[in-house]
């Protein structure tokens, strides 16, 4: 954009300062003009030198020829339009020809008599000069008006572009920091605030994502947590559910994703290619509750805080996962009518 704006004004420039290059060489002309004038100048003095010595026919004959070449290169048209010395002058050099020719002038007095061509060309001379000084001051102040210009708009454009480039920086900071609250928010609303993990949301995204693998679904629910809570307050049950939180991730390991779906009840989603493996994570996930011995104040069974936990494996689609979920779900609730405290796994249909 700046780029074009800067060569759309040197081309306009340029097509400014071409016509006052033409006017400067067309001063040519008045050059030419000043040299002719100093030339036939110079014929007409030469011609008084000769006049001034001659001795003989001769010489006078020499003379009269310097001063032909002088009445030939003073006779221009320009000079008879614009100094009104150039008529007489020729007019005179004319008539001291014929004179010389039939010796009826003193050749001293023709020498005296051309003093008038030579004023005149003279002051030719040196109005020509004056005009080619007169358009090169032009010139020069017109190039300097044409640079100045230039300079300020390539600033000015320069200015322009950077002004853009802030702005548009700062458009992009905007879009970025809209893109990462809107990225945020999104992990937000997978997140449950609680515990930190996810959310049930959460725990659908990322079957999908799985897509294909064989992976078990572990569902884990507290006994008894409402006397828990009776016993010792809600706030004591909340630090418990994040210290299950805390458990489930060291027993089940870095590549278990971890869910809480509400109240007391978690989930876990790992990938398990055989039901070893699901055993494996069950008992691990008991053995590490144990070794943690979260005391349970209201314990029916007088234990510390123990976890119902059913199990199911599947291989992850949106369907299979519905299946494993119920299959879980259901172990889960048998261990819980078997008195809880345990762990069981179910094939999903
Ligand atoms: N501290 C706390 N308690 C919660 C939260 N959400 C749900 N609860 C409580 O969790 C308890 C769940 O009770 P139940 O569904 O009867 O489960 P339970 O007492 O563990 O009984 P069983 O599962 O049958 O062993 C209720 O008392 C809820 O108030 C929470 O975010 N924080």
């Amino acid at each position: 954009m700046s780029f074009v704006g800067l060569m759309v004004l040197i081309v306009y420039e340029a097509r400014w300062v071409y016509p006052e290059i033409q006017a400067y060489f067309s001063q040519t002309g008045s050059l030419t003009g000043q040299q002719l004038a100093t030339r036939a100048r110079g014929y007409v003095q030469r011609a008084q030198e000769e006049l001034l010595v001659a001795a003989s026919p001769l010489e006078i004959n020499s003379a009269r020829h310097s001063l032909e070449l002088a009445y030939g290169l003073f006779d221009v048209d320009v000079y008879r339009q614009k100094y009104a010395c150039t008529e007489p002058s020729l007019a005179l050099m004319d008539e001291l020809a014929e004179l010389l020719d039939t010796q009826q002038v003193d050749p001293f007095d023709a020498a005296h008599a051309l003093f008038i061509p030579v004023q005149c060309l003279t002051r030719i001379e040196m109005n020509q000069l004056d005009q080619r000084g007169v358009v090169i001051n032009d010139f020069s102040s017109s190039t300097r008006r044409h640079h100045q210009i230039l300079t300020y708009s390539s600033v000015l454009i320069f200015a322009l572009g950077l002004l853009f480039w802030i702005m548009h920086q700062r458009q992009l900071k905007r879009t970025e920091r809209a893109n990462s609250e809107k990225i945020a928010w999104m992990a937000r609303a997978m997140c449950d605030p609680l515990t930190g993990i996810g959310n049930r949301s959460a725990l659908y995204q990322d079957v999908a994502a799985y897509t294909g693998c064989s992976m078990g679904l572990i569902l884990v629910d507290i006994d008894f947590f409402k006397q828990y809570n009776d016993a010792l307050g809600h706030p004591e049950g909340d630090r418990l559910l994040r210290r299950l939180a805390r458990l489930l991730k060291s027993a089940l390991g870095e590549q278990a994703r971890l869910y809480r779906l509400g109240g007391d009840e978690f989930a876990a989603l790992l990938p398990c290619p055989n039901d070893q493996m699901l055993v494996h994570h069950c008992e691990a996930l008991q053995l590490g509750l144990e070794e943690a011995q979260c005391h349970h104040p209201a314990h029916p069974d007088n234990k510390d805080v123990t976890l119902s936990i059913g199990g199911a494996r599947f291989v992850a689609d949106a369907t299979s996962f519905a299946a494993a979920y119920e299959a879980a779900d259901k172990a889960l609730y048998q261990v819980k009518t078997a008195g809880r405290d345990g762990w069981q796994i179910t094939a999903s249909a």
